[in-house]
């Protein structure tokens, strides 16, 4: 259907859309792009399980668990880490790859960290256990299906390693009952959170889906409100509200516009010698011609039966004329009927521009007069009010 009106272009079917509502915060850290945005998000918020590793690393160095020099050496590997997939993201060199996001290698990372720690951090090793249930959640919520379980069985894996690996290297510390008990609860939770991940990510596409089923919805009722269903027209209550607009900013100074009021010369006698449905094929032949013919910015509209009203804007009457004389040179010499095609119509107009201080039932009745002076005249004649 043929665009309206400038105006109209940034509406929404049931009111004003703001373009992009919320103004962009921390755009010196998240950049501009919607999705980059996400990604970098999503890294930062990685960055939290992090910043409790480095409390926990520097706490048993503290405590002689641990040297210094390991603990820095684990925080630093670990900053470094982050910094270069924020930086991968950031610049854009992610978006070489099939997932740009990175999600798979920050979990994997996040992974490799958490167990290293987990090896080391002595007595407070339990602690890192909501650190990798933490990132686990985060990983499988961004990674497609399959990634998610092979990350989760990975880790799973990893974990049992690790914990076997620290039975074995000091069973003081890290009790072998203990570790069972650790390892059956790690074993159980990681799968638990990779099904409801799995859930949310069905609820999340299925909500995706309703989105978009609706943004058709209600397009194609803004559609059915404002055009008419023969031509594809815009109808007359849209045509309506688009000259109280043009009429509103005219009275403020605006420019000025034109109106033709249209009506196609003896249309019931093509009803009643070739039946309606031929008549129907006369009303879209003329809305077709309409829209060839004017330019672009001008807006035509059926106003009822076989009566149609073209808003002309930046046009004086006189210039309008010129663009219906076209429409009736164009008009008038073709068939107009696929079912009778030596039928030939013609149709009368009258035009008119507003005058200081008019309402549109004033101007309306203008054309009207117009109309009907052109009608007596002897049809397809445009006469201008
Ligand atoms: N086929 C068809 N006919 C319609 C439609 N809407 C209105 N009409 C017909 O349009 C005709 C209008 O006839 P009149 O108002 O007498 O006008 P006219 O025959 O065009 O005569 P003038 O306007 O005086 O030249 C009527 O027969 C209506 O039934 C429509 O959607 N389809």
């Amino acid at each position: 259907m043929q665009a309206l009106d400038p105006i109209a272009a940034t509406r929404s079917p049931f009111g004003t859309v703001k373009a992009d509502a919320s103004p962009q915060r921390f755009t010196w850290l998240l950049g501009h792009e919607r999705k980059m945005r996400t990604y970098l998000g999503r890294t930062l918020i990685n960055c939290l399980p992090y910043a409790v590793g480095t409390l926990i690393a520097y706490y048993c160095a503290l405590v002689g668990i641990m040297s210094t020099s390991l603990a820095t050496a684990l925080v630093v590997s670990r900053a470094l880490s982050l910094v270069a997939i924020y930086a991968a993201l950031r610049s854009g060199w992610s978006q070489r790859f099939r997932d740009p996001s990175l999600a798979l290698i920050q979990v994997v990372t996040a992974l490799l960290w958490t167990a290293t720690m987990y090896l080391v951090t002595g007595p407070l090793h339990t602690a890192l256990l909501p650190l990798l249930v933490l990132s686990m959640a985060s990983a499988t919520f961004n990674l497609d299906a399959s990634r998610a379980r092979l990350v989760t069985w990975f880790a799973v894996l990893l974990m049992t390693v690790v914990m076997a690996s620290a039975t074995l290297l000091d069973s003081t510390v890290y009790a072998p009952k203990v570790q069972f008990c650790l390892w059956v609860i790690m074993a159980s939770i990681l799968p638990t959170g990779l099904l409801n991940s799995m859930q949310l990510k069905r609820l999340k596409h299925r909500l995706k889906t309703q989105r978009e089923e609706l943004r058709v919805a209600l397009t194609r009722l803004h559609d059915l409100a404002t055009h008419d269903e023969l031509t594809g027209l815009a109808n007359r209550a849209h045509m309506g509200e688009m000259l109280e607009q043009y009429l509103q900013r005219h009275r403020d100074g605006g420019e000025t516009f034109s109106i033709a009021l249209i009506d196609l010369d003896f249309f019931k006698r093509v009803n009643d010698t070739h039946g309606h449905g031929v008549g129907d094929e006369v009303l879209k032949a003329f809305a077709d011609a309409m829209r060839r013919t004017v330019r672009e910015s001008d807006l035509p509209a059926r106003w009822g039966g076989e009566e149609f009203l073209v808003l002309l804007p930046q046009s004086s009457a006189d210039n309008a004329r010129c663009v219906l004389e076209r429409l009736r040179a164009h008009f008038n010499a073709q068939a107009v009927s696929p079912t009778v095609p030596s039928l030939r119509a013609t149709f009368s107009a009258g035009l008119v521009s507003p005058k200081p201080g008019e309402t549109l039932a004033m101007v309306l009745e203008r054309a009207d007069r117009a109309l009907y002076a052109a009608k007596n005249a002897g049809r397809d004649h445009c006469y201008v009010g």
